[in-house]
């Protein structure tokens, strides 16, 4: 399951992100097993379910359908801690980086109306920068990746030169710490001109810019600019959108307010939307309430942000598709006669053999080709998956 890692000073919203995008008032029958963690709750990416074009109606396991739309969980991890000076153990000291490093995708929430120091007290809003809050990350988690790298550098260096050793390989047992793969090194390597450099002549600018690039490709960061619905964050979202990748508006409470409502069955409200019906009288407070999220955040932006958040972290930052495996090509079905029951999101760029490991190993290792069940075609190991495929494995190893 991906792994989102949640990060941002205090009193930016960070909290009500968090219960935000942890609540649904659906659960799912039988999850995946996943250990939770006081800071680790379930989310989800949202994308139209394949079953509307494929005009069937699906019985989905693994995760949700509301309303024609794919709710895919993921692990959202709430990393505290992540405060000027972390890496060198001020705050709550390493704990943090182990929460990181189990992070596939970072969203950093931070206050866009500017009414939080960098201590995360309260300031009158507008009289902070948010800007101010971006760069600090940034050069924490790139002096953790340089520690990590320039730890027994020269002895490591030299080993792998002198022994003739895969530089990938090589890289990729020294950055394990911090949960990079082999795609990444590759990238990175690239990225920074190393690939042809032997590591003992890359120097300290080497490095630096090695475990920088590293970082940036296999930590991708989304930018939740919270408290959206105050008027003074319209300027700064702006500012930020045309200065920064991965920028979203957010409105973390008005979403909480919202999934919170429609769990006690007072709005229909599907997350991620730009309307919600009211289904009971309102009071005044509630109405209240209502009209505040739908003129100041729904009417200037279109949504509440937290679930664009969690899809430009998956979709855009992760650039993740969604495989549909089914046993049954022709009625989409598992062997118990559940249409579509599963989605998989698979890194672009995977093959059906990537699938078939990530649904078990021994249906990966067995595996002899694949059929796209929309196009009703044998495809090989060569084959790039698509966004929304249906995929039935063939495999000389039954599933157990
Ligand atoms: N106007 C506005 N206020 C918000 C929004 N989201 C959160 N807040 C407020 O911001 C304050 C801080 O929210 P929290 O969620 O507790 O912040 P946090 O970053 O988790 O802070 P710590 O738990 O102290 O680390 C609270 O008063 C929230 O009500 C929002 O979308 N709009």
């Amino acid at each position: 399951m991906i792994s989102v890692g949640l990060i941002g000073k205090t009193n930016v919203g960070k909290s009500t992100f968090f219960a935000a995008a942890t609540l649904m008032d659906v659960e799912i029958a039988n999850r995946p097993f996943v250990t939770i963690e006081p800071n680790v709750g379930i989310a989800y990416a949202k994308k139209k379910c394949v079953h509307v074009e494929l005009g069937v109606k699906c019985n989905p396991k693994n995760s949700l359908c509301i309303k024609d739309f794919r709710f895919i969980p993921v692990r959202l991890i709430d990393v505290a801690g992540l405060i000027p000076g972390a890496h060198e153990g001020r705050g709550l000291g390493n704990k943090f980086l182990d929460d990181l490093r189990k992070a596939d995708v970072l969203i950093h929430v931070i206050d866009a109306s500017g009414s939080t120091n960098e201590e995360g007290q309260p300031v009158p809003p507008g009289s902070r920068n948010p800007e101010e809050d971006l760069a600090f990350i940034e050069t924490e988690l790139d002096e953790w990746f340089l520690s990590i790298i320039k730890k027994d550098w020269e002895k490591f260096a030299r080993t792998t030169d002198l022994s003739g050793k895969d530089m990938v390989e090589a890289l990729l047992s020294k950055m394990s710490g911090v949960s990079v793969n082999r795609r990444h090194i590759i990238k990175a390597l690239k990225l920074s001109s190393l690939e042809n450099v032997k590591l003992m002549h890359w120097g300290e600018e080497g490095l630096r810019k090695f475990s920088h690039t590293l970082r940036v490709v296999s930590k991708p960061i989304v930018i939740a600019a919270n408290k959206s619905d105050l008027p003074v964050s319209r300027d700064n979202i702006k500012r930020l959108q045309s200065k920064f990748k991965h920028v979203v508006p957010v409105s973390a409470e008005s979403e909480l307010a919202l999934r919170r409502a429609s769990r006690s069955g007072i709005i229909d409200y599907v997350p991620g939307e730009a309307n919600f019906t009211i289904l009971k009288r309102l009071d005044e407070r509630q109405t209240k309430a209502m009209n505040y999220i739908k003129t100041n955040v729904l009417d200037v932006y279109g949504t509440t942000g937290v679930q664009d958040a969690l899809n430009e972290a998956v979709f855009s930052a992760l650039e993740m598709i969604a495989v549909y495996p089914v046993e049954d090509e022709r009625k989409f079905t598992n062997r118990d006669g559940d249409v579509l029951p599963d989605v998989f999101l698979m890194e672009k760029g995977s093959t059906p053999k990537d699938l078939a490991l990530a649904i078990h190993t021994d249906l990966g290792r067995g595996f002899l080709y694949a059929i796209d069940a929309k196009r009703r075609m044998r495809v090989g190991e060569e084959y790039l998956l698509q966004d929304n495929d249906v995929i039935k494995i063939v495999s000389s190893t039954a599933r157990p």
